[in-house]
């Protein structure tokens, strides 16, 4: 039957499955599961089979050899109502559409080209932190880093994407907003696994939450578009072609110009903006945060990245996108924080569109598949010293984030792969380096504080600190 030859699975609850096993931590969770069950096995949450893939093996058997059966996402309600009925790239049905707007992703809006003509902006926000951060410097107030790098990642990002920033008031309302749309893409939702518990959702009034949260961003959104639309139509800017504005102007331009082939109309552009921003602040700035941490918690590590940086600047203040392809140190410093805390570490779901054997085990379509990135990436089997901060470990090898490398895929791999690494990559690096280079970096209370600091990881769409990052910042 249909039980004998299906993965390995822990004994299940009926109704709930495994869903009480969950725990805070189900990265945590997953990897004991896993050693008990091995690198693929199935789990139940509530009637839902869940495939659980732990080996750099198994991954790749998910996004290489079966990649195209397994290029399904999960749609939801939660997504449904947040997401335009699942019109954006993460959430989009694997299908004609996704790849449509998927290319407008991968040619127009996220490209090197792009990314590249990006880079003032990039410049000048980092140069506007860097400022906060002497002021805060000279009057010996410790910087929260957490909250600096959360705002200048959010008015990078609202520039590129939307060609403004919100600052005091509108700022905290926007930044509001977001957070609120980024907890309810977090949320595990019980009705998703346990759908005759879906009135418990309603009751509690979860969904009634989410459609206010999703309509005051559409109205931001429809106000972004309308701006731009008579922007457009007074000043003739960024009519004639794609290289001038921000993202609201590049979908303006392939919807007037139908340049695609294909038309796309209001929803789409709006479900693609949402994207960016869903996808492109948290997870930079967690992994900003969390390479502070380290480099703060082994302050040989932040000495040697110190020493590259000041020998690509020379006698220059800042570090510009120009010097980073010389920084060997820190692309070393910024993988293995990828490594130890990727932002996303259990990647974002995906889902079979038809029945498949895998290793000879019977996957039936419709199962949700969930990689455990975060567990790959500490196995002992592949990585020396799994647990230690050791950039050295990428000075000497060829292993890459790009999804060739299945012991390190935090960025996921294949088709459904994440589109934004460059510009992801862009904004890492430079931030990184200039923190590292305009200021040396304490904890608060010196070496007890290194004793105290705070290593709690807190579980939502990104894995972000639990607490604040705190340091005490002077002018190198
Ligand atoms: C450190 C930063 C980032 C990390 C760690 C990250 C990680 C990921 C991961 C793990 C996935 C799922 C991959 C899979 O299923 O195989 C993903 C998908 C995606 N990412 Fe990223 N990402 C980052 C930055 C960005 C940025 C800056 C953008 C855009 C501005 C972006 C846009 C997307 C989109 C649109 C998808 C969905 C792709 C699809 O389903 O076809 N990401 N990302």
């Amino acid at each position: 039957t249909k039980t004998t030859n299906s993965p390995p699975s822990p004994p299940k609850f009926p109704i709930i499955g495994n869903l009480h096993q969950l725990g805070l931590f189900p990265h945590r969770t997953f990897q004991s599961l896993a050693k008990e069950y091995g690198p693929l096995m199935q789990i139940h949450l509530g009637s839902v089979p869940v495939l659980l893939i732990s080996s750099p093996e198994a991954a790749s058997e998910i996004m290489k050899t079966h990649d195209r059966v397994f290029a399904n996402r999960p749609q939801t309600k939660l997504y449904d109502i947040l997401l335009y009925d699942c019109k954006d790239v993460s959430t989009a049905e694997y299908g004609e559409y996704w790849r449509q707007i998927r290319s407008i992703c991968v040619l127009h809006l996220l490209s090197a080209k792009r990314v590249q003509s990006l880079r003032a902006i990039r410049e000048e926000e980092i140069g506007l932190m860097m400022e906060k951060i002497k002021h805060s410097s000279s009057i010996s107030l410790p910087v929260d880093i957490s909250e600096l790098l959360s705002t200048t990642i959010n008015d990078i990002v609202c520039r590129v994407a939307l060609g403004r920033k919100y600052e005091g008031e509108s700022r905290k309302g926007f930044k509001k907003l977001l957070m609120d749309f980024t907890e309810l893409l977090g949320t595990f939702v019980v009705g998703d696994y346990v759908p005759w518990l879906d009135w418990l959702t309603n009751v509690s009034g979860f969904y009634s939450r989410a459609k206010k949260v999703a309509k005051k961003l559409d109205d931001l959104l429809e106000d972004v578009v309308e701006d731009h639309i008579t922007r457009q139509k007074e000043g003739n800017d960024g009519l004639d072609s794609e290289d001038f504005g921000d993202f609201v102007d590049v979908l303006l331009w392939i919807q007037r110009t139908e340049s695609l082939g294909f038309p796309i109309d209001r929803t789409v552009i709006k479900a693609l903006l949402l994207d960016m921003f869903s996808a492109g602040t948290d997870t930079i700035s967690t992994l900003l945060e969390w390479a502070m941490t380290e480099l703060l918690k082994h302050p040989n590590i932040m000495k040697k990245l110190q020493e590259e940086a000041k020998s690509v600047a020379g006698d220059r203040t800042n570090i510009t996108e120009d010097d980073l392809g010389n920084m060997k140190y820190l692309q070393a410093v910024i993988k293995e924080t990828l490594r130890l805390h990727p932002p996303i570490p259990l990647l974002v779901p995906r889902e079979n569109r038809q029945d498949i054997k895998l290793k000879g085990y019977h996957i039936k379509a419709g199962t949700r598949v969930i990689i455990n990135a975060w567990a790959i990436a500490r196995d002992p089997t592949y990585w020396d010293q799994p647990e230690e901060f050791k950039p050295e470990r990428f000075l000497n090898n060829s292993i890459d984030i790009k999804g060739n490398d299945f012991e390190l895929i935090p960025f996921g791999a294949g088709r459904r792969g994440c589109p934004g690494i460059v510009y992801a990559m862009a904004a890492n690096e430079l931030v990184l380096a200039n923190l590292v280079h305009q200021f040396k970096w304490e904890l608060p209370d010196g070496v007890a504080g290194l004793e105290a600091l705070d290593m709690s990881e807190t579980f939502g769409l990104t894995m972000h600190r639990k607490t604040p990052l705190l340091a005490v910042a002077t002018l190198n």
